[in-house]
C-alpha cells in the first residue's frame, strides 16, 4: 500500500523560544529523529512540511517540501494541505518534529494497524491521544477542509468526528514525549545523561 510519511516541522516554536526542530538530541537534530523514523520504513513519498523563513535550515534531505505560504496556521492547516497536495496517496503518516524518541519499530506497528474501515489510526497513551504521530486517510479531507472554512482549528474537534482507531501503547513508553518548552527539553536531556 501506498503510505506517504509526513513531517510537520513549520510551527512557531512560540513557548520553545527557538526553532525547536533544529534542537541537536543524541547527535541529531530532532526532525532528523522522525525523518529516520518514517524512512526506515520506506514510507514514500517523503515530506517536510514547513515555510519559508525555517527551510533554509534543514540538511540537504532527499525529501518533498511543501512550503506553507501563510506560516503557522496549525497542524490542522498544515493536514489539509498535505491531503490536498498529494491526490494519489491513500494513507498519510503525520509526525511532529519535536518528539526526540520517534523510531521505525513505532512507525512499523502503527502501519501495521491500517484498516481502511477508518479514516485515522491514532496511538493512545493513559487516556491521552496522539494525534501529531498518526496515520490519516484522504477521506478525513472532507471533515478537515470543512472545519478550516469555519476556521475550526483543532485536531480534536478533527479526530471527535472521523472513524478513528485507537491504538493502545504501554504508560512507560517514552516515544510520545514532546518538547514544548525549555523545562521539558532540561528534563529530557538530563534524563539521557541519567541513563549513560
Ligand atoms: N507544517 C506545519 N507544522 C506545524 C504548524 N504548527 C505546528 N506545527 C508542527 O506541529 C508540531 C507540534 O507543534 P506545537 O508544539 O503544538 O506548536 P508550535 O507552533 O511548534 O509551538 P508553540 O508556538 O509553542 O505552540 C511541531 O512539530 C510543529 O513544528 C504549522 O502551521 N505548519
Amino acid at each position: 500500500m501506498n503510505v506517504a510519511g509526513v513531517i510537520l516541522a513549520g510551527g512557531q516554536s512560540s513557548r520553545y523560544g527557538q526553532p525547536k526542530m533544529f534542537e541537536t538530541f543524541e547527535g541529531l537534530p530532532l526532525y532528523k529523529h522522525s525523518l529516520n523514523a518514517l524512512q526506515g520504513n520506506q514510507l514514500n513519498p517523503l515530506v517536510i512540511a514547513t515555510n519559508a523563513s525555517l527551510q533554509p535550515s534543514f540538511g540537504p534531505e532527499n525529501v518533498q517540501w511543501i512550503i506553507e505560504q501563510q506560516p503557522h496556521q496549525g497542524p490542522l492547516f498544515a493536514l489539509h494541505h498535505i491531503l490536498t497536495a498529494f491526490p494519489e496517496v491513500e494513507w498519510f503518516f503525520v509526525v511532529a518534529s519535536d518528539m526526540p524518541y520517534m523510531n521505525a519499530p513505532f512507525v512499523e506497528e502503527m502501519l501495521g494497524n491500517i484498516n481502511d474501515s477508518y479514516d485515522a489510526i491514532v496511538p493512545k497513551q493513559n487516556s491521552r491521544y496522539q494525534p501529531l504521530a498518526a496515520l490519516y486517510r484522504r477521506t478525513a479531507l472532507p471533515l478537515a477542509k470543512q472545519l478550516m472554512e469555519q476556521n475550526k482549528r483543532s485536531m480534536k474537534v478533527l479526530l471527535d468526528q472521523l472513524r478513528v482507531s485507537y491504538v493502545p501503547f504501554n504508560e512507560n513508553c517514552p516515544t510520545f514525549i514532546n518538547i514544548n518548552a525549555h523545562h521539558d527539553w532540561l528534563q529530557t536531556v538530563t534524563k539521557e545523561s541519567n541513563n549513560e
